[in-house]
């Protein structure tokens, strides 16, 4: 394979920067930037050794570094590997990285590295895409779950199906075949069980994804409701610092406002909006339009009421609209007079929160609400988990091929015919785990990486 570099530790200053070499002629090329302060060749050192040294840019050395050698296939990538640490500066660690590609690598892909890991077998696709996951996690489950995912429990739990399935492919044919020979008879009822509790594994995990995609991406949330309800005061709360203006003037908040908060165990992407009524004035209009489209793509919506008021005409509204949504009514101002209709808000939805924004109270209910609205509670970040539509179509369709199967057999369809079946859900896991996956979706894969991972 050819020889790529790029930068491996992100667009950013910082103590030290990290420019990674793949290939066959890693070393060759590092050696050519990098001179080790005892006169040694990278090209002479055994893998997992490091040495001292500087780089050399432009004919000049230019920074004190070190460079650190892998020996494929023990690496990353499986490839020979340099790694070579500069001071973390944006333009020493360019630098160094243009000098890299001078000496004759060629700038990395996005995603190139690990794709290289999966084609020389480091790791399957579920791995492969754990490592894009395990990076942008962002809450502590969704990293503890990606973290799993490159453990492979992924792949153990697909392969495990995988085998029950070939095993039972395996059976079928010889019975088809070879009928006359000595083969044990098939028992429909073991068949049928095989199949069944593979059935039952798949759609465990399909029952698990929408709880894995919260955890790792995070929930988008809207903060909806009138104006001067204290949603802005709800959006400090969470934030935990005065992000949003407040003040007693209805009508406060125009443009969205958005922060990432983590919430108990959960990343919530926060759009405070402008709060909703009739309004003459134009920017404050455009603010609610803004504000409507919010809470029509919002993933949770946290819907703001103000105690002191009986409900308006707008409340009902947006009482209305949350129906169709994940929503937790959130009941504001529980230090002032009880003047709104609870009863009607407690009817409408099935999670309600009383606090009090002001004095930053409610916060743990409030977390508990959108944990249990949810559902992730309870979630167990140990479990193998499907990360991302591609793996969810492919266990789908496998789960479809075997309930097909199960009724063929339950209809005593001939064994070739339920061998098909069992072998379209077998082409769906190796596909699913890469081990017959197209160039295209390969490709498709790692172009969604950063450049250098
Ligand atoms: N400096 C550095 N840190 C890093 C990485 C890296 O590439 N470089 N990684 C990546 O981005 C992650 C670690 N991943 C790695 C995976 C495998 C091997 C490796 O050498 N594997 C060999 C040896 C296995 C063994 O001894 O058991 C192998 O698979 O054969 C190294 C790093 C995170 N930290
Ligand atoms: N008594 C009391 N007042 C509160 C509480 N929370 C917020 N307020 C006050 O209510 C007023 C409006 O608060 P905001 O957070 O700006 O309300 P908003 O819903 O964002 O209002 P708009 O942006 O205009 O839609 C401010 O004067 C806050 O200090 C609370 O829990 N108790
Ligand atoms: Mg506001």
């Amino acid at each position: 394979m050819s020889t790529i570099a790029a930068i491996a530790t992100g667009n950013a200053a910082g103590g030290i920067g990290v420019i990674r070499i793949s290939g066959d002629e890693a070393t060759a090329v590092a050696d050519r930037v990098f001179k080790a302060m005892d006169g040694s060749l990278l090209a002479d050192l055994g893998g997992y050794r490091a040495k001292f040294g500087n780089v050399i840019i432009g004919g000049q050395p230019s920074d004190n570094a070190v460079a650190l050698v892998f020996k494929a296939p023990k690496s990353y990538t499986g490839e020979d590997v340099v790694e070579i640490s500069v001071h973390g500066g944006l333009l020493i660690v360019q630098k160094t990285l243009e000098a890299v590609l001078d000496a004759g690598a060629k700038p990395a892909e996005a995603g190139e590295f690990t794709k290289r890991a999966f084609l020389n077998g480091k790791m399957d696709l579920t791995q492969a895409e754990s490592v894009a996951s395990l990076i942008s996690a962002q809450g502590e489950a969704g990293m503890k779950a990606s973290f799993n995912a490159l453990q492979g429990s992924l792949s153990d739990k697909i392969n495990s199906v995988l085998q029950k399935l070939l095993d039972m492919s395996a059976l079928m044919s010889a019975w088809v075949d070879y009928p006359d020979e000595e083969i044990p008879e098939l028992e429909e009822d073991e068949l049928l069980s095989t199949l069944k509790e593979c059935e039952a594994e798949l759609d465990e995990l399909l029952q698990n994804y929408d709880n894995g995609q919260t955890v790792i991406d995070g929930v988008d949330t809207a903060i909806v409701g009138m104006p001067n309800v204290g949603k802005s005061s709800l959006m400090n709360m969470l934030v935990g610092r005065d992000k949003s203006i407040v003040t007693q003037i209805e009508g406060t908040t125009r443009d969205i406002v958005e922060e990432s908060v983590r919430l108990g165990d959960l990343v919530l992407h926060l759009r405070d909006t402008a709060g909703l009524r009739e309004s003459d004035d134009v920017v404050e209009s455009i603010g609610i339009d803004k504000a409507y489209k919010a809470l029509d793509e919002a993933q949770l919506v946290l819907a703001v009421f103000d105690n002191n008021k009986p409900l308006q005409k707008q409340d009902r509204e947006i009482l209305e609209k949350a129906k169709s949504k994940p929503a937790v009514a959130v009941i504001n101002k529980v230090d002032l007079e009880q003047r709104l209709e609870t009863d009607e808000i407690e009817n409408a939805f099935a999670k309600v929160v009383y606090i009090c924004a002001k004095e930053n109270k409610g916060l743990k209910e409030l977390s508990s609400a959108v944990e249990e609205l949810l559902g992730v509670q309870d979630f167990d970040t140990g479990a193998p988990m499907l990360a991302n539509l591609r793996q969810r179509q492919n266990c789908q369709n496998a789960k479809e091929n075997i309930a097909e199967a199960i009724g063929g057999v339950e209809m005593g369809v001939t064994y070739d015919a339920v061998n098909v079946m069992v072998d379209s859900a077998v082409e769906e896991l190796l596909s699913l785990t890469g081990k017959k996956a197209t160039t295209e979706v390969v490709n498709n894969i790692f172009s969604k990486f950063c450049v250098g991972k």
